[in-house]
């Protein structure tokens, strides 16, 4: 069988219509690009890409480096030090807008160029100068996509000459020691690492490391922690979209990033990364298609993060009390699925609920997963029965739950035992 999403790709670069909006023409470069290209791409995060269009195109990454760069800034220095000087505050202004908070002179927040430059200067040892620290932002944005990233020279050069605004905003920050590099000097290290060279596939596969939780799908390489990539996505749905986020968010719904060469990042957390590429933008300087793709992809692929999930399948898949070979009751409790708060939840009150019982078997056999609360709920669940004296027994072949003190651990062959003589021994 020929699996329906490339199908689906093709058919929606289609129907996104005509670009309506104008490339970026303030990079003399960037007005040269070839408006009709047009691109999406899409990989799971186990590592799958599904291309369709001007996949293999290559374009300046542009803003899209930022959430890059502000997780290497996280990473170096922690969260606390990078907030002291760069804030996470939708700013409702336009990305090159020359602006701070008022009493802390902050940057706003890492995706407008102000906190972006602050940023770009925050990495690597204090003596660096632009070069020593594009060369850590290229090591990450390339183990991201997870091949070698070249530098679109020419896009380079081309930026730095008409790069006033953003040697404004350099000269602002440096005004109020936000940074205390030489603002040239920044802006040039920005300024590349805008110019890192990527395709759409590229950018489908760094979104992928983000959506996993900073591991690479291909390389498999942790490239950041899981802590550092959720603040860098919960920046990119607050900010990532300039002063148009607040629409991306309740229209689309998924974290993204835009740049002005015509790309957009996007990342379903635990899913999937995607990215798009078309030339026009609009207004605030998002591509046109782009935001018309994504606002596709995320209605028929119901990728919006706030829309709840279907119901879990019952978290309780059997809860039985048996009368065991001594006389005494024995509950056996069986757990599915994945197993988050609300499904401990509801497993702790039904046992609290519950008649006191002399033995608990605690089934977590069909069991997929377990987050860190869950796991804590249930490992509390067997410290209170034993405290209770109930004799607890866990089926845990996946080692979900640390192992209780005094607790009978069922071994594999004991289990067919226990579900023989649970069929017939209802109580
Ligand atoms: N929105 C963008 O992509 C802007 C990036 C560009 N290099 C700039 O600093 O102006």
């Amino acid at each position: 069988m020929k699996s329906p999403v490339p199908d689906y790709l093709d058919e929606i670069l289609r129907a996104c219509g005509d670009d309506d909006g104008a490339p970026a023409d303030y990079i003399p470069q960037l007005a040269a690009a070839d408006p009709e290209r047009l691109a999406v791409c899409v990989s799971t995060v186990d590592g799958h890409l599904y291309a369709s269009g001007d996949a293999d195109a290559a374009y300046s990454i542009q803003s899209i480096s930022k959430p890059f760069v502000y997780a290497l800034a996280l990473l170096e220095h922690g969260l606390d030090h990078v907030l002291e000087r760069v804030g996470v505050e939708p700013s409702g202004e336009a990305f090159d807008e020359l602006s701070l908070e008022s009493d802390s002179r902050r940057p706003l927040n890492p995706m407008i160029n102000a906190g972006a430059l602050t940023a770009h200067a925050l990495v690597g040892e204090p003596g660096d100068d632009a070069d020593a620290r594009f060369a850590r932002i290229h090591r990450l944005m390339s183990d991201c996509a997870g091949r070698e990233l070249d530098v679109d020279e020419g896009v380079c050069a081309s930026e730095m000459e008409t790069a006033y605004r953003n040697l404004a905003i350099a000269n602002l920050l440096r005004s109020y020691d936000v940074i205390n590099q030489e603002p040239l000097d920044v802006v040039s290290g920005y300024t590349r690492q805008c110019a890192v060279s990527v395709t759409t596939r590229d950018l489908a596969m760094m979104a992928a490391t983000l959506g996993s939780g900073g591991r690479q799908p291909m390389t498999g390489k942790q490239v950041l922690p899981p802590e550092v990539v959720r603040q860098v996505l919960s920046v990119m749905m607050t900010c990532g979209m300039y002063n148009a986020a607040g629409d991306w968010m309740s229209t689309v719904g998924f974290p993204a990033k835009s740049g002005v060469s015509g790309g957009i990042l996007g990342v379903l957390p635990g899913q999937v990364g995607i990215a798009t590429f078309s030339p026009r933008l609009d207004a605030h300087g998002n591509s046109t298609r782009g935001v018309r793709l994504c606002t596709r992809m995320s209605a028929d692929m119901g990728m919006h993060i706030m829309q709840a999930p279907e119901p879990a399948r019952a978290t309780v898949r059997r809860d039985r009390t048996l009368r065991g070979p001594d006389g005494s009751l024995v509950r056996v409790v069986s757990l599915q699925g994945s197993i988050q708060f609300s499904g401990a939840e509801r497993v702790l009150r039904i046992v609290a609920d519950g008649d006191p019982v002399a033995g608990f078997v605690l089934d977590l056999r069909r069991v997929a997963s377990t987050n860190g609360v869950a796991r804590r709920m249930l490992a509390e669940l067997v410290r209170r029965l034993q405290l209770d004296g109930t004799q607890v027994a866990l089926l845990d072949p996946g080692s979900f739950l640390p192992l209780p003190d005094d607790a009978v651990v069922t071994q594999p062959r004991r289990l067919d035992t226990l579900d023989r003589y649970a069929e017939h021994d209802r109580v």
